[in-house]
């Protein structure tokens, strides 16, 4: 059987993620090898990527890869991936959520400062709107990069802290300190790995149904649902967690103005065989409780979109 081409991104977290893929792909003895894939700038496409319906700023060039041929499944961190995907691209796995939480971690001069007086460095409206909701007075500064940049860029003064997500963390091995956060509320697929692949790709899509994780796709199936009917193409703090236990599936979400001072939330559950729209339905509850104030004051500051 021919070898699979597994195209990924070329940063640590997603080389770390491709490795996982394979670890579980070697497991039920299907051969398969890493292609890292550079950016769309590289690439010779007969057609723009806009026209192949292709949005995503972290997963373009590896749609582009699949619709080109080059790899046959492509790795994501789910939470990187847009709710609409472009034409002949399907999510066919996701491996089993192991940590969705944000963590803080200090530089070494901020390890013993009360909570309320860090400056805080994150790029995220979420990460910010969810802290200002329980710091008011909160002072933040944006942060790129990947997580050892980062890492350097606090200790080097940027700011006293930062947030991570604990699954990329996990993933890196990183040995260093960090506090979780109860008050914050994780992104929608935060911590899922998916694997993607041609919808028409039959070999595929049967080989990737092995190793999906059947319960973690039901969960980010309501929170990506919860995601996509509130936002409408536009990037808010929005935060959903599912989870299941027995039999029952409890989905809690949030919505937050970007100062953190209105919030709605959501929190019920469900028997799983009504999955299907309930994340939608939680949705259009936060909308009708005070979220479509929320969301119209989002777009006039062009937030996103
Ligand atoms: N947008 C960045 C991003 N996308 C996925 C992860 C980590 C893996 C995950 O949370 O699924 C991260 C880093 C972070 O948020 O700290």
């Amino acid at each position: 059987m021919k070898s699979i081409r597994i195209g990924t991104r070329n940063s640590p977290l997603a080389l770390w993620q491709a490795n996982e893929a394979a670890r579980k792909l070697k497991s039920l003895g299907i051969d398969c090898q890493i292609v890292p894939v550079l950016s769309s700038g590289d690439k010779n496409l007969s057609q723009p990527l806009y026209s192949m319906g292709i949005t995503g700023v972290f997963t373009r060039d590896l749609d582009a890869a699949l619709l080109n041929d080059e790899i046959d499944i492509a790795v994501h961190s789910l939470k990187d991936v847009p709710t609409i995907l472009p034409e002949n691209i399907s999510l066919f796995a996701f491996l089993e959520r192991d940590f969705p939480q944000d963590v803080l971690v200090r530089n070494s001069k901020s390890k013993a400062k009360p909570i309320e007086n860090l400056k805080v460095a994150t790029s995220s409206l979420r990460r910010r709107a969810f802290w200002l909701k329980e710091f008011p007075n909160t002072e933040f500064t944006d942060i790129r990069g990947n997580v050892q940049t980062r890492l350097q860029k606090i200790e080097d003064g940027l700011a006293d802290a930062t947030i991570f997500s604990l699954a990329g963390l996990k993933r890196l091995a990183l040995n260093i300190d960090y506090e979780l956060l109860p008050f914050m509320l994780n992104a929608a697929s935060q911590g899922v790995i998916t694997i993607a692949g041609r919808t028409d790709n039959q070999w595929i899509s049967s080989i990737l149904n092995q190793i999906n994780h059947e319960e973690t796709a039901l969960c980010v199936q309501a929170e990506r649902e919860f995601l996509q009917t509130m936002e409408g193409g536009c990037t808010a703090p929005i935060g959903a967690f599912a989870e299941i236990e027995n039999g029952k599936m409890r989905l809690v979400g949030r919505l937050c103005s970007i100062d953190g001072k209105d919030c709605v939330e959501t929190d019920e559950t469900t028997d799983i065989q009504y999955v299907a729209g309930f994340g939608s339905r939680l949705a259009q509850k936060v909308l009708e409780n005070g979220g479509k104030e929320i969301m119209d004051a989002l777009r006039k500051m062009n937030v996103g979109s």
